[in-house]
């Protein structure tokens, strides 16, 4: 049963990690960067609850090379998802037929790019609640709380175990769109919190900058609607309600949404990491999945599509933006 972390960054070394510092056979394949980092420091998984688990240098096993995972039972995919086509076809010269490959990334179609060129294997669809900070030297922190999701299917049943052990349960759901829709509208915020340049936790105290992702998900709960898709619960309140939460004045924020503030006061968004590292960001995945979504129904999603264009132009011409300013940049 070897499992395979395919694009080895933040969330596949610490879910990869967990698994390995719970037993279970892992390969990690990925950069010559993360090898290196790896082989000198080995593992550190660290949790908002306290875990601390290590996987010693020697104990590592990260490749660099597509051919790693020929031996897999099961491949996670945890590239970007502009990396997702590349990714798959680096596997499918190389994968067994009836493996097990599982998208754990964000966005909508990651899923559909992956079984589109991976035809002699079974892909499944997967979702990351959890915020994840790389602190580096071989340390992944997971700062919020929630269990890993995916499309409930037979081929899960030898792994679910293994998944229990690591600290990781699997959540399966019968229908896995409107629970990758309810993330959506949550990474709605990514570009909010990389244009503002501060971690989530300070970002969402501020009231300007919750206003701006209201905006974003208001229009996109329409978009929803009007399609008959209704976004899954995952987290205490129904996403419905979310805008009218995020608008609140802060005093009231604090009191009744205490739980979106349990953010480890580090932690951003994995797009505000992609801008500080200079590499193409998820936009068009994210909220350029609202834009689409629009114009299949015939209609606009101004604020999304600004906050696309604005992201476009930070991954050349990065500068902080305070809470007004965006906000009225998207109001306008
Ligand atoms: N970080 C977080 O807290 C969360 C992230 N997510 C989602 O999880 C997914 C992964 O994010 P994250 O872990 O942050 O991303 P990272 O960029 O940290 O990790 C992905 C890694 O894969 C490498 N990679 C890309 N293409 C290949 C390839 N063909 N072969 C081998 N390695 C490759 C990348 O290298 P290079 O950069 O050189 O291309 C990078 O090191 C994303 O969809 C993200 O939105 C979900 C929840 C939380
Ligand atoms: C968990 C969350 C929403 C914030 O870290 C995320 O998915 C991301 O950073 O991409």
């Amino acid at each position: 049963m070897r499992i395979v972390v395919y694009g080895a960054g933040g969330i596949g070394c610490y879910v990869g990690g967990r698994l390995a510092a719970s037993g279970s056979p892992v390969t990690f394949v990925g950069r010559p960067r993360m090898a290196a980092e790896l082989a000198t420091h080995g593992l550190r998984l660290t949790d908002y609850l306290g875990a601390d688990l290590r996987v010693e240098p020697g104990a590592v096993r990260y490749e660099t090379a597509p051919g790693a995972a020929a031996e897999a039972d099961l491949v996670l995919v945890t590239v970007k998802s502009a990396a997702t086509a590349t990714a798959a076809d680096e596997l499918a010269g190389v994968l067994k037929p009836g493996a097990l490959v599982v998208s754990f990334q964000n966005g909508i179609r990651n899923g559909t790019i992956l079984a589109e060129r991976l035809t002699e294997q079974r892909v499944l669809t997967g979702m990351v609640p959890f915020n994840v900070l790389n602190s580096g030297g071989g340390h992944f922190h997971q700062g919020t709380e929630g269990a890993l999701d995916i499309q409930r299917d037979a081929a899960l049943t030898p792994y679910v175990a293994a998944f229990e052990q690591a600290g990781l349960p699997l959540k399966q759901h019968h229908d896995i769109l409107p629970v990758q829709w309810a993330k959506l509208l949550l990474n709605l915020n990514n570009p909010i919190n990389a244009l503002a340049d501060v971690p989530l936790r300070d970002e969402l105290s501020d009231r300007a900058y919750r206003r701006c992702l209201a905006a974003a998900q208001a229009e996109t709960l329409e978009l929803l609607a009007a399609k008959g898709l209704e976004p899954a619960q995952i987290l205490r309140v129904p996403m419905r309600r979310f805008p009218m939460i995020l608008r609140l004045p802060s005093f009231l924020f604090r009191r009744l949404a205490a739980s979106m503030l349990a953010i480890d006061p580090l932690a951003r968004t994995s797009m505000w990491e992609d801008l500080q590292a200079g590499r193409t960001t998820e936009i068009d995945y994210l909220n350029g999945e609202v834009v689409r979504l629009a114009s299949e129904l015939g209609r606009t999603a101004p604020v999304n599509a600004r906050l696309v264009e604005l992201i476009r132009s930070a991954e050349t011409n990065r500068r902080p933006w305070s809470g007004p300013e965006l906000l009225r940049e998207l109001q306008g």
